[in-house]
């Protein structure tokens, strides 16, 4: 891969009890940015994690240093999509990576996103587990339906012509992210869906990338069934405006 001298990848990671995950997903991150040759740091936004995930995040700084690792808690559990607000204020690089610190994102993927959005100019990059040799491992037979619903539901209403709506494994333009994320109404997992459709109205171009999710070994998922009822208003009312 060819790099511009001032690339730099910024890794937004929200954390909710995540403390057995959080050391081995660095370490990897810091593996793929390293093997690749590209600047970085991780983001971590923690909300008041009860299982001291902020002191294993602190340990991390000891390790890697305050450039690469720096951790931006907020006071409670305030939802995802706030979470990704509230890290992007402390960005510094030209390219923003989000994505889940519990291992379904294997960073391994991120050498292809950045080499699709660097082959295209492309503004955004996802991850897609409903296209090309995408999928879903360890989901029981409910959360599947609910994943693929929900893709199905936003994409029969909206017709945004991106396969995977509520992934969140995701390579941005900065100011691309800071645009989007603007004009984005959404807190918690429906955050995704309208970040992507906004986007596609404004008029961004956007890649994908096949991707096995896998799901998480330690720790429990934190969508509930009312985040379910929220995802299904915030498609309503996109098809109102958008
Ligand atoms: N800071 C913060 N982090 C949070 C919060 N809720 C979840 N997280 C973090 O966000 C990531 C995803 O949360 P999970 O609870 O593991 O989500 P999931 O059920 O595996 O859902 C995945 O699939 C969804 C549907 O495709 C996605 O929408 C979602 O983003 C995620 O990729 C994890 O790193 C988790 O710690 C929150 O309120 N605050
Ligand atoms: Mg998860």
């Amino acid at each position: 891969m060819v790099h511009s001298k001032t690339d730099k990848y910024s890794v937004i990671l929200p954390t909710y009890n995540e403390r057995k995950n959080l050391p081995v997903i660095t370490w990897l991150l810091n593996k793929t940015f390293t093997q690749h040759n590209l600047e970085w740091e991780i983001i971590i936004v923690d909300d008041a994690s009860p299982d001291g995930t902020q002191v294993v995040a602190k340990q991390l700084i000891g390790v890697y240093g305050g450039d690469k690792i720096l951790l931006k808690p907020r006071a409670g559990k305030l939802g995802l999509g706030t979470a990704y607000v509230h890290g992007l204020k402390y960005v510094t690089g030209n390219f923003v990576i989000i994505m889940d610190a519990d291992f379904s994102h294997h960073p391994k993927f991120i050498a292809d996103f950045i080499a699709l959005q660097k082959a295209h100019d492309y503004d955004i990059v996802t991850g897609t587990r409903y296209a090309g040799d995408g999928g879903v491992y360890g989901w029981d037979l409910k959360r599947k339906l609910v994943s693929r619903g929900a893709n199905l539901f936003a994409t029969v209403m909206l017709q945004p012509g991106v396969s995977d709506l509520t992934g969140s494994f995701r390579l941005y333009k900065k100011p691309v992210l800071d645009k989007v994320i603007a004009t984005t109404e959404s807190k918690g997992y429906t955050f995704q869906m309208e970040m992507m459709v906004r986007a596609r109205a404004l008029g961004y171009s956007v890649g994908e990338v096949p991707i096995s999710f896998v799901d998480r070994l330690y720790g429990e998922s934190k969508l509930g069934g009312d985040e379910i009822v929220e995802y299904a208003k915030g498609v309503l009312g996109l098809w109102v405006k958008v």
